[in-house]
Formats: C-alpha cells, structure tokens, sequence
C-alpha cells in the first residue's frame, strides 16, 4: 500500500529543472499579483509582457540579455522572487566592474549566498572562500604554480580526468548548485533538508566528484607514504601535498582540487571549441594562424614528428594569442560573475546599494558591447589586439573574461600555454569541418558549454607543406 507521503515523495522526485523554473514563474506571478492588489511594488503586465519575449528567446537569451541590458544604458536594478530577498543589480559597465573587483575590493566579496549554494560541492576551496581563508589558499596555489622554470606541467592537477562519469556528474553538480540560486529558500530548504527532486540529484553528482578528488589525494598520499616523495608528479596536488602535508586540515585537498578542477578543466576546452567553432566560420583567420605556426616552427620541421611546441615558439605564436582572445571575448568561458555587497555603498555611476544586495555583471555582454569595442563589435577580429605586430590585452575591466584585480584568475597565463599549444597541434595536422544543420548555441549555466556540442570532422593536412 502506498502511503500520501510516499506519493508526494515520488512525484518530488520526478521534477525537472524545468517544471521548478516554471513553478517559480508561477509564483513570481502569483507575487505580483499579491502586490498589485495591495497596491505597492511591480505591476503584472509588464510581467507579463516581457514573458513571451523571454520564452521565445530561451535558446538565445544570452543576446536577448545583452540587447535589453543595453537599451536600460547598461546597469537596472532587479528584485527577485517572493520571500526570496533577492535584489541587486545587474551590470556591464566596466567603471562599476572595476570599483567592485578592485578600487572598494572588501565590500564585494563573493559572499554568504553564492557560498550556501555552492557549499556542498566546493566546499571551503578557493573559489568559495572570502577573507583569510581565500588569501592563504591563493598564495599558497600561486607559490606553488609559479615554482616551475617551464611553467606549463605544473598549473595542472595530473588527475586522471577522462573519466566521462566523472565529468557527467561535475557538470550536473555545477549546473544543479546554480539552480539553487533560482528557488526561494521556502522551496529549498525542504527539498535539501529530505534529498528530493533536484536536490536529491544535486546529492548524488557531488557524492561522485567527492569520491574522485578523495581517492586522488588518497593514492597521492599513499605513494608519499611509501617513497616519502612523489618523484613522477610535478603536479600542483602533489606539490602541495611535498610542501605540508600535516598543515591541512580536513577536508582542505579535497575542496582544493574540486575548486581547481572547476577553475581549469571546463573553461579551458570550453573555450577551445568555441575557438574552432570561429575559425571554421573564418576561413581567412584560420590561413593566418596555420601560416603563423609554419613561420615559427620553419620548413624543415613541420612534419609528423612534431608531438609539443617550445615555450619560446608558443610565446612567437601572437596571432593565435590574438585570436585565442577574441574567442574569449565573444564566448567568455565564465559568461556572468556575482558578488555580494558587504555594506551600503554607491557605484562611481551614483547607482545606490544594500547591504546584502547581490551584484551580477555579465561579462558575455560585455565581450559585445560597441561602447568598448566599436561598431564590429560582433565580428570576429583577431587584429583588434595587435598592435605594430605585438598582443596588445585589453583592460581587465573591459574585458574580466579572467577576473580582475586581487582576484585575478590564477591560472590566465597557464591556460593560454595551454589552449596555444592544443589549438597550435591541432591547426597544424588536421583540417576540421564544423558538420552542417546542427544548432551552435551556448548553454545556460556557470560555464559557457555549447548547448548541443559541436560535431566535426577531422582530415589529416599534409605536413610537410609551408
Ligand atoms: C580559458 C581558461 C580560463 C578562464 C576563462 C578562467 C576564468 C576565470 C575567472 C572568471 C575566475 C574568477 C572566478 C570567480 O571568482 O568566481 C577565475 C578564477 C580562478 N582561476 Fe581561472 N580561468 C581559466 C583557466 C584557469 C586554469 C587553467 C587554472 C588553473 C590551472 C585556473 C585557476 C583559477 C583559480 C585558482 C581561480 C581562483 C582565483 C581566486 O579566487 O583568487 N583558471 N578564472
């Protein structure tokens, strides 16, 4: 016999995020209704107006987003759900952006709510910590990543990542903590507090990225065990791990690779496809790269043998750093960033804001704004970054695709090492064709993945033509 509780508890557990967000809808309705007969906040027509807009542009909201954020002159205020507290506002203007990340650095920390949320999956990991506990664990990971005389073995983890469950259930966790911020506590605290619906799911993704980041400090700390050193790794784990292994409290390795494997797993191969997604629609663009390498690496050495580029000729590759970063400009691997407002402060603009007031700037539409990048700011223009033959980078503020300030993405100059040298070896073999009819858009999450993937074919190229 089936119990009412166990019924409800089913039907909880057959949600979608799909049925919450429109659940949400619902009661964001329902609360401007409830204000409208009580006469004080938003009316619901212009709620109700903007909703079609909004559904019909659900494949494309990014750029519905980027258009609507500048028709309002770049920055609006927002309030959120019902009994939720969200408010805030939600900003491309890099004055702003750069008075947050780096002139009133203290006021904006990342703050209790994107903490809460993310807790369970990060943590007290760099990505997730604010104050004293964020600046030991940055200047511990930078001593250690800028250690090495090389400088591209060592920013990375050596995990043994290709583990497709493994990346299944970190893109489920990520996506499924940055649904937490869509729910009013009334809705999410029961549903974290029984394990249903998408907590239930939430539950289990991070129980597997857990698992996987204990047993690589595990065997790290197996090997230290036995031979005192861990002689084969030049990774950052095993660095730190060599450093002090007695200094870390708890959970301190686990939380730190989960932060680093979401700081530079994803961002980086995200960014990779959107690269060759451009240049396949760029011919012209990708002609220069291709004649940029053989230049670099001479007639006499392109061929089959090559298997890694030299740090000095990754350094000569400008063209490719130039189009690397247009890339990033219009497809940001971190397409919006939040931050929390500390106390009561007014923007360089004049604009007012609280206390607890959550900030979010969208660095998406930022990368697409003719104000910084003139009229082409649409087009994809690697030369906007050169300058009498040299990579010119742009402001951080116009351009936080790494962050800026004291919290600069750690790893920016690691993963553009990285992202030449893929995209070099790649370029150099192989003629990549994008497979026609499929729908390139990105996704609606923390990490700007493409939505449906991306099919390509790949021809071998002769190699040993300049
Ligand atoms: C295209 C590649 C990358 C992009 C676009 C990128 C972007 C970013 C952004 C936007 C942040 C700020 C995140 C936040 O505070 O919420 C960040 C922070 C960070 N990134 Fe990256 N990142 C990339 C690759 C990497 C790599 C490869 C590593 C490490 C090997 C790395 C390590 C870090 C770390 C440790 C932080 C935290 C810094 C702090 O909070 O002080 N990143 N990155």
């Amino acid at each position: 016999m089936t119990t009412m509780g166990e019924m409800l508890k089913w039907a909880i557990s057959r949600l979608t995020s799909w049925d919450l967000s429109i659940a949400l809808l619902g009661l964001f309705i329902f609360r401007c209704l409830h204000q409208r007969r009580s006469g004080k906040g938003p009316m619901l027509w212009p709620v109700l107006g903007i909703l079609p807009t909004i559904l019909s542009n659900r494949s494309g909201i990014h750029d519905w987003g980027t258009r609507a954020l500048i028709k309002t002159g770049g920055t609006f205020p927002y309030r959120g759900m019902w009994m939720g507290g969200a408010h805030g506002i939600i900003t491309i203007d890099p004055s702003i952006v750069e008075y947050m990340l780096k002139t009133n650095f203290n006021n904006f920390p990342k703050g209790s709510c994107y903490k809460e949320r993310f807790r369970d999956l990060l943590g007290d990991g760099i990505f997730n910590s604010d104050g004293e506990s964020w600046k030991q664990q940055r200047q511990l990971a930078k001593v250690e990543m800028h250690s090495s005389p090389l400088g591209v073995d060592p920013g990375c983890l050596a995990l043994d990542l290709p583990d497709i469950p493994f990346a299944k259930a970190f893109e489920e966790a990520t996506e499924l903590s940055l649904l937490r911020f869509l729910m009013p506590p009334f809705v999410l605290k029961p549903l974290t507090f029984f394990g249903l619906g998408t907590e239930r799911r939430l539950k289990e993704a991070i129980e597997v990225v857990h698992n996987f980041a204990d047993k690589t400090v595990r065997d790290r700390r197996n090997i230290l065990g036995k031979l005192g050193n861990i002689n084969d790794h030049s990774d950052l784990l095993s660095r730190l791990m060599e450093s002090d292994i007695k200094h870390f409290p708890g959970n301190f390795l686990r939380d730190f690779c989960v932060s680093f494997i979401l700081a530079g797993r994803d961002t980086t191969s995200v960014a990779l496809a959107w690269f060759f997604w451009l240049i396949q629609k760029n011919p012209d663009e990708e002609s220069k790269i291709l004649a940029e390498i053989h230049q670099i690496l001479g007639h006499s050495q392109c061929n089959n043998d090559i298997r890694a580029f030299t740090e000095e000729g990754l350094k000569k590759m400008v063209y490719l750093q130039a189009a690397l970063s247009e890339s990033l400009r219009l497809y940001p691997s971190v397409p919006v960033e939040m931050k929390q407002v500390q106390e009561d402060d007014v923007f360089p603009d004049g604009t007012r804001v609280k206390k607890g007031a959550r900030i979010f700037h969208i660095i998406y539409s930022m990368g697409r704004i003719e104000s910084i990048w003139g009229k082409d700011c649409l087009e994809f223009k690697p030369e906007r970054w050169i300058k009498d033959g040299k990579f010119v980078s742009a402001s951080q503020f116009k351009f936080p695709v790494f962050n800026a300030g004291p919290r600069l993405c750690l790893g920016k100059k690691f993963a553009y090492t990285q992202m030449k040298m893929v995209a070099a070896s790649v370029l150099l073999r192989y003629s990549i064709k994008v497979v026609e009819g499929q729908s390139v858009v990105p996704k609606l999450t923390t990490t700007l993945y493409m939505k449906n993937g991306l099919m390509v074919t790949f021809k071998p190229r002769l190699m040993n033509n300049a």
